[in-house]
């Protein structure tokens, strides 16, 4: 394996503490951005794992820093304005230390990412057979008519109909949700091991952002692939994984079982996240009740204390000038107030 350190991806010194079980461990992942002269630490060193077949969730609102961590795990940050340090390990292997070659292996056929928007992903002059094939063709996974058949395969598998029609067509011939079809396609064709999805649904219709949900809910179970879904909405999470992790100003505030964090959310945020969020956990009645102010931009990330803490409404002194820590349990969150048990 290539050693050599990349620009911008520092080795790390201390040694792992995750599950060696793990296909993708996230270790003390820290990530810095350069501007205007200045460094600003947008991730805060976070550690995360997840395992072959399962889904996890990574929620907060714009700007927690959930993007730039996905990011920066497959180094698609760009090293000349980023330094990235900590620890992703795929597979046992160190991603951070990769040969150039190792690394367009495991972004492009083992981690498939499926951006947020799927017409800005697709290139507009070229024929959806063509885009979809060729990260067959790039990985020398399959050629010609085995490729075109593996395409016409994934695009049965996404709920496409008359899918050699489809395959015929440019981007723009077809509709915003079938694109994203495509775009999932596209990311399952080399049948990876870990598929990222960042806000999937967000630039869709309601009706269409359902269909798509279904779609990826019962991908889920149908293979057994690590599902890393990013939104900021817990009805999205809600629906298709099974842990998720809350993030807010570049850190994990509260992590657990889905279904135990919705129920039963300890941090204060995740509850205000609950609260401001329509039919989830609340009859239609329910008033909503949005967290008030707004999430600190980077210059603005708390130095000391708990991020949420200017925004919190059980905030103390001693929550202002003390970080609280993520425990080790499986449903924890990084609260000095953390009440366990209390639903939203
Ligand atoms: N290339 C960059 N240079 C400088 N700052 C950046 C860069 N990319 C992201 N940021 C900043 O890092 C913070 C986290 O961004 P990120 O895109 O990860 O947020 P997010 O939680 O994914 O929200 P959104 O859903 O809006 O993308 C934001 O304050 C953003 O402005």
């Amino acid at each position: 394996m290539n050693t050599e350190l990349k620009p911008g991806y520092a080795i790390p010194s201390g040694e792992s503490t995750l599950e060696p079980s793990s296909l993708l461990e996230v270790d003390d992942l820290t990530v810095r951005f350069r501007r205007n002269r200045r460094t600003l630490e947008a991730v805060h060193g976070i550690s995360f794992s997840l395992s072959a077949g399962e889904s996890l969730g990574i929620v907060g609102e714009s700007g927690s820093g959930k993007s730039i961590t996905a990011l920066a795990m497959i180094r698609l940050l760009d090293p000349m304005t980023s330094s990235v340090s900590g620890a992703v390990r795929f597979a046992g292997r160190d991603v951070f230390t990769l040969s150039p070659r190792a690394l367009r292996k495991v972004r492009g056929a083992d981690i498939a990412y499926v951006f947020q928007d799927p017409l800005g992903s697709l290139n507009p002059s070229m024929r959806i057979e063509h885009q979809l094939t060729e990260p067959l063709r790039l990985h020398g996974l399959a050629h010609g008519r085995q490729a075109r058949q593996r395409a016409l395969e994934m695009l049965e598998l996404v709920g496409i109909n008359d899918p050699a029609r489809r395959l015929r067509q440019y981007p723009h011939e077809i509709s915003g949700g079938m694109r994203q079809r495509v775009m999932i396609a596209g990311a399952l064709i080399t049948n990876p091991s870990v598929v990222i999805l960042d806000e999937p649904t967000t630039a869709l219709d309601a009706t269409i952002q359902a269909q798509i949900l279904e779609l990826l809910a019962d991908l889920r179970k149908r293979l057994s692939m690590g599902m890393l879904l990013i939104s900021h909405d817990l009805g999205v999470v809600a629906q298709v994984t099974d842990r998720v992790a809350v993030m807010y100003a570049g850190r994990i505030v509260e992590t657990g079982a889905t279904a135990e964090v919705l129920a039963a959310p300890q941090h204060p945020y995740t509850r205000g996240l609950l609260s401001s969020r329509p039919r989830l956990n609340a009859p239609r009645t329910a008033a909503l009740t949005p967290i008030p102010g707004q999430p600190p931009t980077l210059e603005a990330h708390p130095q000391t204390g708990c991020g949420f803490a200017p925004r919190c409404p059980l905030a103390d002194d001693h929550c202002r000038s003390a970080l609280p820590p993520l425990g080790s349990q499986t449903h924890a969150a990084a609260c000095w107030k953390a009440t366990p048990g209390r639903a939203a």
